[in-house]
């Protein structure tokens, strides 16, 4: 095994993915030797790419761009069985892994510091026949994500869209669940919003799941009840819930390794929202894979 398969996502970063280039591929060249640079044209490249990498025997697989980069390389990588290392340089508007993994704010330190990473053991979630890295939603806010615009994102910031959205969506959308967490079943579970994570970032806030580590094992769950979920989610978004989220008044905390959830019976259609993208419908099947990946974390 050696060399690296480097994937940039020109679109990424508002255009300064393909200007990095020159800066990290002699960073990876010392690392792994040769360097294969490959450009993303569209959806799903960086999952196929990771085929090349297998065929080359690359060492390390790398990625330049944002979440949905990260995202789709994972879920080349997460279905390997000896997968190789994985590195990444965050480009998105988001970045949540990389907030989770205590990667330097400005991309030059990022850089900097990957020319001494340390490799950290990454868990990987599977959600029915997919993977994912960070968080999965349902009812409320998946709601609010998936049928808002990128430029209404922009213009009003996340928080505004995510008001009005959970405002618009909890009169609709809160419904009857049925959770089996580890082999127990909890029936007709109301709830406004599910909120699933794997590590303490979410949508770019570091404290909604204060205790989740990248590499603990276990999927945090949580669901949010009551005609209060508004004022909770905003209240979990901005940290302002002091000690274990399991202390707030009309959320239900759990922490788990299979989880199934499914709508309670003859209700509506449910979607979800998988790393910030529009994800499949209820029923759903997760699970983790504990440290699945090695990833190349920059040194301080
Ligand atoms: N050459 C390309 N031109 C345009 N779009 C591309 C190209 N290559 C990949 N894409 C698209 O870019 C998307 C991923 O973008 P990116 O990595 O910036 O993630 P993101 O989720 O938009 O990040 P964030 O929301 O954090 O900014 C994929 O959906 C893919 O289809």
């Amino acid at each position: 095994m050696s060399g690296c398969l480097l994937v940039i996502n020109p679109s990424a970063g508002k255009g300064e993915a393909e200007n990095i280039q020159t800066e990290i591929e002699p960073i990876l060249a010392k690392h792994f030797g040769e360097v294969t640079v490959k450009y993303t044209e569209g959806e799903g490249d960086a999952t196929k790419f990771v085929d090349d990498a297998k065929e080359m025997d690359a060492e390390a697989y790398f990625v330049v761009g944002g979440d949905g980069t990260v995202n789709e390389a994972i879920n080349g990588l997460a279905a390997l069985d000896h997968p190789m290392s994985f590195g990444f340089l965050p480009m998105g508007t988001v970045n949540d892994l990389a907030r989770a993994l205590g990667f330097p704010k400005e991309i030059s330190a990022a850089i900097k510091g990957l020319k001494d990473y340390q490799l950290q053991p990454l868990d990987v979630g599977k959600i029915n026949d997919q993977y994912f890295m960070n968080v999965v939603g349902i009812g409320a806010i998946p709601h609010a994500v998936n049928h808002t615009s990128s430029e209404e994102k922009s213009n009003f910031g996340f928080l505004a869209y995510l008001k009005d959205g959970v405002q618009a969506a909890i009169k609709e959308d809160s419904a009857y669940y049925d959770v089996t967490i580890d082999g127990t079943t909890y029936r007709n579970l109301k709830a406004e919003a599910i909120v699933i994570g794997l590590t303490n970032s979410v949508g770019g806030f570091e404290k909604m799941f204060k205790q989740a580590k990248v590499d603990d094992g276990k999927i945090h769950f949580l669901a949010l009840q009551g005609r209060n979920t508004l004022k909770l989610v905003h209240e979990l978004f901005q940290g302002l819930i002091n000690g274990d989220i399991s202390e707030a008044k009309d959320a239900w905390y759990e922490t788990g390794e299979q989880i199934k959830i499914a709508l309670s019976e003859s209700q509506k259609e449910m979607e979800t929202n998988v790393d910030g993208d529009p994800g499949p419908e209820l029923p759903i099947e997760l699970s983790i894979l504990p440290s699945k990946l090695s990833v190349m974390v920059p040194k301080a």
